[in-house]
């Protein structure tokens, strides 16, 4: 989504607060199409709120999106470059809905915040993921992950930009309010290559390397993309 180009300061968007338990976190796992760390999502321990949002939202999942070159691999472009990975933290309006599934298909459900991944310095926050990825390199694996902190892969820089948008997956409803952060975090090339040696396949069939698993860019259409920076 080309960001930045269209955006306009509006001076009333708050700062974004976010408050993570490390303890809510279960497991890391290979769904074929990313791979994810899940939070236990049945109480309000792990939250986002202000920002652009009217309610608090609970995490549920991250997730990343990469290419299989550096040159690609975001799902939003600033100046109509993309970086080479994305980091997205969902979240869900438990305030108002009962559950994540219902959520998905309301306009005010989700709240998915974008961290772009530039090539850089190691980041110490991220190895702890990549050490796992080797145990879940096939599809429908899965590992135990008891204690992580997100906030370490989210930039200190208050600034973004924020959008009322879509799941860029399956079903792609227009349910999302996206916050896509401007400062990157950095991580190595070691790093990026690490997801690139996942697999979208299962154990037992033909490999096939997990890259390029982002939604090609949309049109903007009429959408006004608001920054919380002049
Ligand atoms: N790029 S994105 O933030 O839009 C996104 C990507 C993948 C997923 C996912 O399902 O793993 C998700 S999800 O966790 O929000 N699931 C959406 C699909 C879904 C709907 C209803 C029940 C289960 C999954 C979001
Ligand atoms: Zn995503």
């Amino acid at each position: 989504h080309p960001l930045w180009q269209n955006s306009v300061y509006d001076p009333v968007l708050k700062p974004l607060k976010i408050s993570y338990d490390p303890t809510t976190c279960l497991h890391i796992w290979n769904n074929g199409y990313s791979f994810l760390v899940e939070f236990d999502d049945s109480a309000d321990r792990s939250i986002i709120v202000g920002g652009p949002l009217e309610n608090q939202y609970r995490l549920k999942q991250f997730h990343f999106h990469w290419g299989a070159i550096n040159e690609w691999g975001s799902e939003h472009t600033v100046d109509c470059k993309f970086y080479p990975a994305e980091l997205h933290l969902v979240h869900w309006n438990a305030v108002a809905y009962p559950t994540f599934e219902e959520a998905v298909m309301e306009g005010d459900g989700l709240a998915v915040i974008g961290v772009f991944l530039k090539l850089g310095a190691h980041h110490e926050g991220l190895q702890t993921l990549v050490d796992a990825l080797p145990a879940i390199k096939h599809k429908d694996t899965v590992i135990e992950f008891d204690v992580f902190d997100p906030s370490c892969l989210i930039p200190q820089c208050p600034d973004y930009w924020t959008y009322a948008g879509s799941l860029t997956t399956p079903p792609l409803t227009e349910s999302v309010t996206w916050i896509i952060k401007k400062q990157p975090i950095e991580v190595d090339e070691n790093q990026l290559e690490a997801f690139r040696m996942l697999l979208f396949t299962s154990d037992g069939e033909e490999e096939k390397r997990m890259v390029d698993n982002f939604r090609p860019l949309q049109p903007l259409m009429n959408r006004t993309v608001r920054s919380s920076f002049q």
